[in-house]
């Protein structure tokens, strides 16, 4: 038998019990979930990682849905408690499911909700300030200066790498993959080359085509007067070398060719060990190798072994493979930077995720229906507004039957006539 947990309760007499396994930032998310009559409970234990065991518990007899995260094995035991409980809606507090079974999930006809398109931008700075910061060896230089090791400038003191003019490599060119993308390429003038299962369409066309200088407003982008051709063009024509980008065939050619290489896909079996012994030996020595996706992407044993053959060689680490904690020697390099996990962390980004993830489990529990574009949440974002009446993004609602791929573009109940742009396949 569990250990019983501690829980702080909002609303006691709503109907529908949802229950958070960690407080949350913001209070958007209780305050929508209390208009819609849910009795919400946040357990409150001092414990980083809750256990299978604990979650039990805090599911109890009745419960209608949970808000989880991405710490929580979320399987067989646990969706099987959830649906002995009568619940019907999970929902993870982050864009990765990797540890959610989704089968699992299926079988005990639990919808499985996801965070997509809110920390897009978030996590592509994070990658974008590792790029920079293991590139120009800033934790060093600030541990050397704490040290009260300087004494004068000198010629040869923490010469890292340029990023302009070299070639940034994206594996995994999805949300995050392109927006970090565009912000190496625009922001320091790197050539690209991505390797994804899938053509980066909108990536593409943004590096290759059209810059749109809209002097008036975003919505006029489509009749907009100034156009600047393309980046590449428009650097030439300012007497600067016009950046060039590319589609690779293959994970090795990035590798090959990169100075700087960002991992930015899904962590499953395809994607588990990526960067391994062998793919490392073919990155070139001084590359900057950054990893915001998720620790089991990189053999992190063979990464440790590597960073010690190649001390100019770097990383930037934010996910870990055993996370939270890091191989044997890692932490006792000098060209690793690392930090805990918080790619997504801005105060907006996890109010944000806070506020889909309830909408998610609330949609299911009330019976809307699933959002029509996962990567336009933004409707569900505004505080001024109420939500539309719609999960906004729930990652097995095909597996779950017709009723859940009834697919919604209104906004929230008291203006259900305004409507947002119909969904368009290639840009989702
Ligand atoms: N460190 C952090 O705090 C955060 C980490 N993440 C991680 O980033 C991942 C990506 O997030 P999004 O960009 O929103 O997802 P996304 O689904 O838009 O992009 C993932 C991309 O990976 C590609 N991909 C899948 N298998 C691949 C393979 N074998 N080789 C190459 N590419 C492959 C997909 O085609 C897709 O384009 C999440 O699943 C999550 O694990 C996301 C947010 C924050
Ligand atoms: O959303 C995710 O997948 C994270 O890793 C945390 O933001």
């Amino acid at each position: 038998m569990a250990k019983p947990v501690s829980i702080e309760v909002w609303n006691p007499n709503g109907k529908y019990r949802v229950v958070s396994t960690k407080p949350m930032p913001g209070t958007r998310w209780i305050n929508l979930l209390i208009e819609q009559d849910c009795r919400v409970e946040i357990c409150t234990q001092k414990k980083t990682i809750l256990s299978v065991e604990d979650i039990i518990a805090l599911i109890g007899d009745k419960c209608d849905g949970v808000i989880g995260q991405l710490t929580e094995d979320w399987g067989e035991t646990l969706f099987s408690a959830l649906s002995r409980a009568g619940g019907k809606a999970f929902s993870n507090m982050a864009v990765g499911y990797n540890n959610v079974d989704v089968d699992a999930a299926n079988k005990y006809g639990v919808a499985v909700g996801n965070t997509p398109g809110v920390l897009t931008e978030t996590t592509a700075e994070l990658a974008a300030s590792l790029s920079l910061t293991a590139a120009r060896r800033i934790v060093e230089a600030d541990e050397f200066m704490r040290a009260g090791l300087y004494d004068g400038w000198l010629p040869n003191l923490f010469v890292g790498n340029l990023l302009k003019g070299q070639t940034v490599g994206v594996i995994g060119a999805g949300r995050i993959g392109s927006a970090y993308a565009r912000m190496m390429v625009e922001g320091f003038k790197m050539n690209l080359i991505y390797y994804d299962l899938y053509q980066a369409t909108r990536l593409e066309k943004h590096v290759q085509l059209v810059y749109c200088i809209n002097l008036l407003a975003p919505h006029f982008a489509d009749t907009c007067m100034f156009h600047v051709p393309a980046y590449g063009q428009f650097l030439k024509a300012n007497g600067e070398q016009p950046v060039t980008w590319k589609r690779a065939s293959s994970m090795e050619e990035v590798l090959r060719e990169a100075d700087v290489i960002s991992l930015h896909p899904i962590l499953d079996k395809t994607t588990y060990h990526l960067v391994n012994k062998d793919s490392l030996a073919i990155m070139k020595k001084e590359a900057v190798l950054i990893n915001c996706s998720r620790g089991p992407v990189i053999d992190e044993v063979a990464l440790v072994e590597h960073l010690k053959q190649n001390p100019m060689f770097r990383v930037g680490l934010d996910v870990f493979e055993d996370e939270p904690y890091m191989k044997p020697g890692l932490a006792d390099l000098k060209n690793a930077v690392v930090v805990p996990h918080i790619a997504s962390a801005s105060k907006w980004t996890r109010e944000g995720m806070a506020t889909l993830a309830a909408l998610n489990v609330l949609g299911k529990i009330k019976g809307y229906p699933v959002w029509s574009n996962p990567n336009q949440v933004e409707p569900f974002l505004n505080e001024n507004a109420p939500p539309p009446a719609a999960s906004p993004s729930i990652v097995n609602s095909k597996a779950l039957g017709p009723s859940w791929c009834k697919q919604s573009n209104s906004y929230g109940r008291k203006n259900p006539g305004s409507v947002l742009r119909a969904c368009n396949a290639e840009e989702c």
